[in-house]
């Protein structure tokens, strides 16, 4: 399966991060580094929030952009006024780069969440020093433990946690472990298919106490109406931004602004 593939990739990727830079030098940078915060408060008040992400490629799409000016993208969605930017830091199938994080970090007032495979505290430490504001926790690759520890130290390093869920199961765990986000993925990772009727289902079983962010697939102003509808706090849109070539106006019309 795929997702056992990102985790043993991430697991020699990060390996050999530590072997160059040790995590206590990490963990000063991350403590001296002043980064936005706030995204939770933003996705409490009324309305659908947008977060807009900013990747070159998946496992599902292969590339998807051949031009990549993620600086030039990131103030797009800045000036589109998106409430988050989600980065791919993950590079053997999203194309992603940490280096992307911290220049997107450094090059707008926006919080930005480091989108990746999260398996172990330093990668929330290096979260952190590239510029991060939120991080994601994926109940599929992670324990209940794990869960509740990662979101425990992401927050005491001044962050948000996403946890990320894709059915009934893993949608308990997350509340289970505390999460105070819950992203629901419509998309499959066994087979890539996207269904928003199983995430509108799944948001029913999550109390309304805790945030909700419905992720992946997203295309059309019929899907963003029928999340909004369903009472999502927010969406996550990639692919169909990154091909679009009037973003602004597109995040404007899916957040009904003029
Ligand atoms: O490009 P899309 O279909 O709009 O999807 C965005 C985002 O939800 C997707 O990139 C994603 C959701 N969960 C993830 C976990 C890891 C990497 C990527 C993801």
């Amino acid at each position: 399966m795929i997702l056992d593939d990102l985790v043993d990739a991430t697991n020699k990727r990060i390996k050999d991060h530590e072997s160059r830079i040790p995590l206590k030098e990490l963990q000063t940078t991350a403590k001296n580094l002043k980064t936005i915060s706030g995204f939770k408060t933003t996705l409490e008040n009324p309305g659908l929030h947008v977060i807009a992400e900013i990747k070159q490629a998946s496992p599902s799409k292969g590339i998807i952009v051949e031009d990549f000016p993620y600086l030039q993208i990131a103030r797009e969605y800045r000036n589109a006024k998106v409430d988050a930017i989600s980065v791919l830091t993950e590079p053997h199938y999203f194309h992603g780069k940490l280096t992307y994080l911290r220049e997107v970090s450094e090059h707008v007032p926006t919080p930005v969440l480091r989108k990746d495979f999260t398996i172990n505290e330093y990668m929330i430490y290096e979260a952190k020093a590239n510029g991060a504001s939120v991080i994601l926790l994926i109940v599929a690759i992670l324990s209940d433990q794990q869960l509740e520890q990662y979101r425990n130290l992401a927050e005491s390093l001044g962050m948000d946690a996403i946890v990320e869920a894709h059915d009934e199961s893993e949608v308990h765990r997350a509340i289970k472990s505390g999460a105070k986000i819950i992203g629901i993925n419509n998309r499959n990772l066994k087979n890539f298919t996207v269904n928003f009727k199983n995430s509108i289902h799944l948001k029913k079983l999550i109390p309304n106490n805790i945030l909700t962010i419905s992720e992946s697939g997203i295309k059309t102003q019929k899907d963003v109406d029928e999340l909004r509808d369903a009472g999502f706090n927010a969406i996550l849109v990639g692919e169909t931004l990154m091909r679009s070539t009037n973003k602004e106006q597109l995040i404007r019309q899916f957040k009904k602004v003029e």
